[in-house]
């Protein structure tokens, strides 16, 4: 059974900071804490070898627009860790469910993956996965819980008959097997199995369906999880649920799971390590305690300073300026975000950031690159005898200008309190499903010709046939 429950504040504010302050007793990301809370115990009991690896590297995912092929994805480097849970964050439109989709290798037209991999232990590169390996590699490898999860079932169809449907196209010689798997997972979730089962869409609630979704996403014991906007369209109390649910079940599980949001508050809750995107570049990653509390992107600082606080000076909340890049706007040279940024210098320009490590900290930006190269000047002079006492400490990477004071922060009501609403040209309407689910623009962006949620799950899950060789020509970078 799902041994840890954890107290999760329903206030909108304490939600950020009082997770933060749970995380340290939880670790962050070690795989060995992760098979030792009873992971690889469940794993092994799966008859699997335990959590896999993902490494992405250099993938560029490109849109075909009147305007030509233009990129939503730019060359990615990213590693999940075995056993943990990474956290994608960034504003609508930064990229993150095209990232997401890639690791499917379930980018449908007119998008398609250019270049780059995405290799996961057992599995190899899944660009180059096609039909029936494809097939197989999502639901049983991969299991992929829908942005719109909540609308994302067959209103026609109850659970159970979808569930039939779903091991049947995976070639399951034992239903009975696979239903009571089903129904032990949806108890797991505090639900009667049974009567889910017996029920369509529009007899459950939303935190009920979405709990349906992760049933569907595990129940061909995948061990890589991707998670589209869990919570999205959920009530506070709903939303901790949930996010306990996905700790819980990653935990007992033994899964790597890749969570992707908009909402800060989110991965502070369940991500171990965290990706903050911005114009389909990953511009910051890191341990998601060190991350989130002195950031050092300045889009990172920008997204936690949108933060309202429900304590103290509400005007300290500061809305990033300007607005996110569309595919049309992004910059084809230089630094994504110099137009939003207070650092900006000439190289941002013509120069498109160097990647910068720290540890496993990374970043992408030429004002804390320079800054790195002077701490680092600073330490050879002091090594070398001929320090001054002016060399660039960790103190001259820039604290997040608000510092994250616990439990004083509000979260936004997006989460990154910047503009999503003004969305891009996409016309993209996350969190606002319709009742129906046939009328989310997410869907239907992403080739699904009658926009059905549901349909574009039995797609993934189901259909190497209308999903395998969709990609042009791949030219590797
Ligand atoms: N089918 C499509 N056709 C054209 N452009 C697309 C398509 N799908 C996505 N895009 C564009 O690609 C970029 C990345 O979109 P993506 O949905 O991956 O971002 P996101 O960060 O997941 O946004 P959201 O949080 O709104 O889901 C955006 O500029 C979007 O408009």
């Amino acid at each position: 059974m799902f041994a840890r429950s954890e107290k999760v504040s329903a206030t909108p504010g304490g939600r950020l900071f009082a997770a933060l302050r749970t995380r340290s007793t939880r670790g962050t990301g070690n795989p060995e804490g992760a098979a030792s809370t009873g992971s690889a115990a469940s794993a092994r009991e799966a008859g699997r070898s335990g959590p896999p690896g993902v490494r992405v590297s250099g993938l560029s995912v490109v849109y075909r627009t009147p305007a030509g092929e233009l990129p939503a994805v730019s060359g990615i480097d990213l590693e999940l860790v075995p056993g943990t849970i990474t956290g994608v964050v960034g504003e609508s439109g930064s990229g993150k469910s095209t990232l997401a989709l890639s690791l499917l290798n379930a980018v449908q037209p007119p998008g398609r993956i250019r270049s780059g991999g995405v290799e996961i232990d057992g599995l190899g590169d899944v660009v180059e996965l096609r039909g029936d390996d494809l097939r197989r590699a999502r639901g049983r490898h991969i299991g992929y819980v829908f942005q719109a999860a909540q609308n994302s079932l067959n209103p026609l169809k109850t659970v159970g008959k979808q569930l039939l449907d779903l091991g049947r196209s995976h070639d399951v010689q034992d239903l009975r097997g696979l239903v009571r798997d089903a129904k032990n997972l949806l108890g797991r979730m505090g639900m009667d199995g049974a009567r889910v089962l017996d029920s369509h869409q529009h007899e459950l609630s939303g935190g009920m369906r979405q709990r349906v979704g992760i049933m569907f996403a595990l129940v061909l014991n995948a061990h890589l999880v991707v998670l589209d906007e869990p919570t999205t369209a959920l009530d506070m109390i709903t939303q901790a649920t949930i996010l306990r649910i996905v700790r819980e079940v990653h935990e007992e599980r033994g899964l790597t799971t890749f969570v992707i949001t908009h909402d800060l508050g989110v991965v502070a809750e369940v991500a171990d390590r965290l990706a903050v995107m911005y114009g389909g570049r990953v511009v910051e990653q890191g341990p998601t305690t060190e991350v989130l509390a002195a950031p050092r992107h300045p889009y990172t600082q920008g997204l936690i300073r949108a933060i309202p606080r429900l304590i103290g000076d509400i005007g300290e909340a500061r809305a990033l300026p300007g607005r996110p890049p569309t595919l049309g706007t992004v910059p084809s040279r230089g630094c994504v975000f110099r137009e939003r940024c207070e650092l900006r210098m000439d190289v941002c320009e013509t120069e498109e950031p160097p990647a910068v490590s720290r540890g496993e900290w990374i970043v992408a930006c030429h004002a804390v690159a320079a800054r790195h190269a002077e701490e680092d000047a600073g330490a050879a002079r002091t090594a070398n005898g001929t320090g001054d006492g002016t060399g660039g400490g960790a103190g001259n990477v820039a604290p997040p200008a608000t510092g994250t004071e616990r439990g004083n922060v509000a979260r936004a009501a997006n989460g990154t309190g910047t503009e999503n609403a003004d969305e891009t040209g996409a016309g993209n309407t996350n969190g606002t499903e319709s009742a129906t689910g046939t009328e989310n623009e997410d869907e239907a962006r992403a080739g699904n010709t009658n926009g059905n949620a549901y349909e574009d799950r039995e797609v993934l899950l189901r259909g190497a046939g209308r999903t395998a060789g969709t990609h042009g020509p791949r030219e590797k970078a």
